[in-house]
C-alpha cells in the first residue's frame, strides 16, 4: 500500500508487555494480539473495564509507546516510534495539557507557535478557534480562571487548531459533571461533523461511546486484553447526545453491548478487589 492509502489507523496484532508490578523479572501482558482499524472519517470508541489496556492502545496509536509485537500504520504508512510520534494525530487526554503560565489565547496558539507560524497569523487563527469553541472574549483568562468545561473547550481548540487528520482522545471529558460533559460531547460532534476527522475515543462509559460513535469496540478485562466485540452504531446524525440516549434504538444497542461487556467488568472488579 502506498502512503495516504488505507485506513487512518491500522493496529495489527498488537501485543504490549510490561515488567510485572510485583516482580520486575516477570512480564505482564497488558494487551494481546489486538487488531483495530479506524477508517477515514470514522468515529470509533473503545470501551472496556478499568485497567484493561485502553490507554496503552491509544499510546501505541500515538507512537508514544512501542508495542512488544505488531504493527501500526497511519494512512498506509508504517508508524515507527524510532521516527517520532504520530504526526497526523492530535491528542486529548483526561488531564488537559494547558500551560498554567499562558493565558487562553496563548494556550490555543502554542502548537502553531512551536511550528513556527508567525505570532500575528497564529493569533488570527487562535481567535477564530476561541469563537468556534464558544470562548470568544475569554482569551486573556488564564486556565485557573476558567471552569472545567471552559478548560476542556480550550484544550479542544488547542488540539484542533493544528488540524490533525486523526484525533486520539483518552477519556477527555471524564472529569466533568454530567451536564457539562453532555454539552462538550455535543460540541465535539458538531466540530467533528464539519470535516470528519478520524477519531479514536477511549472511554469506560458505554453510553458516551454509543452516543458519539460510528462503531464501538469492546475490550476484555486484563491481563492480555483483546477486543471481544465490535458493534456498528447506526443511529442517525446529527445527534444530540442527551436526546439520543432516550431512543429505543439506543437502548437496544446499549443492552446488546452491555451483555458483551458485563462479564468483563465484573472480572476486572474482582481482580481489583484482590489487589
Ligand atoms: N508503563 C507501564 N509499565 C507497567 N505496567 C503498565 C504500564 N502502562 C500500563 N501498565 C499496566 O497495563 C494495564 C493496562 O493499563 P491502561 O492504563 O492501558 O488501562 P486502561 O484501560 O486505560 O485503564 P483505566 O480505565 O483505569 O484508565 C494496567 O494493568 C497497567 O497497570
Amino acid at each position: 500500500m502506498t502512503p495516504n492509502e488505507g485506513p487512518a489507523l491500522a493496529l495489527a496484532d498488537i501485543t504490549c508487555r510490561f515488567a510485572a508490578r510485583d516482580d520486575a523479572s516477570k512480564a505482564y501482558t497488558a494487551v494481546a494480539n489486538t487488531t483495530l482499524n479506524v477508517a477515514r472519517g470514522e468515529f470509533v470508541s473503545v470501551v472496556g473495564p478499568t485497567g484493561c489496556g485502553k490507554s496503552t492502545l491509544l499510546n501505541v496509536a500515538a507512537g508514544l509507546l512501542e508495542p512488544s509485537s505488531g504493527t501500526v500504520e497511519v494512512f498506509g504508512e508504517r508508524l515507527l516510534p524510532a521516527n517520532g510520534v504520530n504526526r497526523r494525530a492530535g491528542y486529548m487526554f483526561q488531564a488537559d495539557a494547558l500551560m498554567p503560565w499562558r493565558n487562553g489565547i496563548d494556550n490555543v496558539i502554542a502548537g502553531l507557535e512551536f511550528r513556527g507560524v508567525p505570532r500575528a497569523e497564529a493569533l488570527v487563527q487562535g481567535e477564530a478557534w476561541l469563537r468556534r469553541v464558544g470562548l470568544a472574549g475569554f482569551g486573556d483568562r488564564y486556565p485557573h480562571q476558567m471552569s472545567g468545561g471552559m478548560r476542556k473547550r480550550l484544550a479542544l481548540a488547542q488540539t484542533l487548531i493544528l488540524s490533525p487528520d486523526i484525533l486520539l482522545m483518552d477519556e477527555p471529558f471524564s472529569a466533568l459533571d454530567v451536564q457539562t460533559r453532555q454539552l462538550m460531547e455535543n460540541e465535539l460532534l458538531a466540530l467533528w461533523a464539519e470535516d470528519r476527522k478520524s477519531v479514536l475515543f477511549i472511554t469506560h462509559d458505554l453510553e458516551e461511546a454509543i452516543a458519539l460513535s460510528d462503531r464501538v469496540v469492546v475490550l476484555s478485562a486484563g491481563p492480555a486484553t483483546r477486543p471481544i466485540g465490535d458493534f456498528r452504531v447506526d443511529l442517525p446524525r446529527p445527534r444530540d447526545v442527551s436526546e439520543i440516549r432516550m431512543t429505543p434504538a439506543f437502548l437496544d444497542l446499549h443492552r446488546e453491548i452491555w451483555a458483551a461487556m458485563k462479564e468483563e467488568v465484573l472480572k476486572a472488579y474482582e481482580q481489583q478487589k484482590a489487589v
